[in-house]
């Protein structure tokens, strides 16, 4: 499709989603400027002219012993806080994570028609499947963004045969890691909740679907006017995001209005408590705003782990969190319902939480 046809306003949706070329399919043909389903409403740009960048950060933990008591420490003042940490020397080896960043480049490098065998709908597994923004067919403003999406099951090798060739053994050999590291960290946010125990049940309602995606923003010829992705809390337990060198996620910060960078640190992951933790946690931890800025000159790839709670779990208030006669804030809700209704709403501004709230 020639450059032109591709930008008539009508066939935007029409190339990007229904003949599966993406954002990326978009861009390659060689946009000047950006189309109007991509233009934010002015209220929903990120201004830095206008916001206030509060001058305080985001702590970088180092958890080379997980032991240490001021580690756990220092994670659940964060995650109170802030509700975002980074963490560093956490032992998931520097070149499994450069190798994993590199194959996503290497994904959306491949010409179109070979991306377009993973799109939602064509993908011949449900454990991976390529999209675009959030809702492209439902939501107003198109997110500029592509992703590639995996479920990864633990111990299931047949799935990961179907997965694209070029990042497979990427995903694989980094969550096979990565699952460690969200172990120890929900051991030690539960631990300063009193929960003594991480059981099965609790596994499941903590753990029990994990999501890998591989998310591309591609560069944009009027970034100020785009958004990556829109302000959203993660509706995850805990997320664990790996980010390249370009930066562009921002966080609510404390005073009213001020939204924090969180810079790029070679080998650290950014973690974020969810809205799942922050029911479970009846509001002692924070599932904080953020949202993607783009880039006018470069294509950024981050790799977040949504650690989501198995479909049928309960979520709501944790016993020992209320055990001192606390009223609970939330009702216990099915996570498949609260997914559900995320999934509907889309970004729009509306705080997905209310839907558990008493
Ligand atoms: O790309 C990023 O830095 C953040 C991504 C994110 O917030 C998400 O995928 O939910
Ligand atoms: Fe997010």
């Amino acid at each position: 499709m020639s450059p032109t046809t591709a930008s008539s306003s009508t066939n935007i949706l029409d190339f990007v989603v229904h003949k599966a070329n993406g954002l990326k399919g978009l861009v390659d043909t060689g946009l000047e400027s950006i189309p109007h389903q991509y233009i934010q409403p002015q209220d929903e740009r990120l201004n830095t002219s206008q916001i206030l960048i509060s001058q305080e950060s985001i702590p970088i933990i180092d958890v080379s012993n997980w032991d240490d008591p001021q580690v756990a420490e220092s994670i659940s003042q964060a995650a109170s806080k802030w509700g975002f940490f980074q963490i560093i020397n956490h032992g998931i080896p520097l070149e499994i994570v450069d190798n994993l960043k590199d194959s996503g480049h290497g994904f959306f490098s491949l010409p179109n028609e070979e991306r377009k065998k993973y799109w939602k709908g064509n993908s011949s597994t449900d454990t991976v499947f390529l999209a675009t923004s959030f809702s492209p067919l439902t939501e107003k403003v198109l997110e500029w963004k592509d992703y590639l999406s995996f479920h990864y099951i633990p111990g299931d090798e047949k799935s990961p045969s179907l997965w694209p060739p070029i990042c497979k053994d990427q995903v694989l050999d980094y969550m096979k890691r990565a699952e460690l590291v969200i172990k120890r960290l929900l051991e030690l946010l539960l631990k300063k909740l009193n929960v003594k125990e991480i059981d099965k049940e609790r596994e499941y309602a903590l753990m029990g679907s994990l999501r890998i995606n591989m998310n591309y923003y591609p560069h944009c010829p009027n970034p100020e006017l785009a958004a990556g992705i829109g302000r959203h809390s993660d509706v995850s337990s805990i997320t664990v995001l790996l980010q390249d060198d370009i930066g562009g996620l921002y966080v609510r910060g404390i005073e009213e209005n001020s939204w924090i960078h969180i810079p790029p640190v070679t080998g650290a992951l950014v973690i974020n408590i969810g809205d799942v933790l922050q029911i479970m946690s009846n509001d002692r931890y924070k599932s904080i705003e953020h949202r993607v800025i783009v880039n006018g000159s470069k294509n950024r790839v981050s790799v977040p782990i949504f650690v989501n709670p198995g479909p049928h779990a309960l979520i709501g208030p944790l016993p020992e969190v209320l055990g001192s006669g606390e009223a609970p804030k939330y009702k216990s809700v099915l996570y498949s319902d609260y997914f559900t209704y995320f999934f509907s709403k889309g970004h729009d501004g509306k705080n997905t939480i209310d839907f558990a709230k008493i």
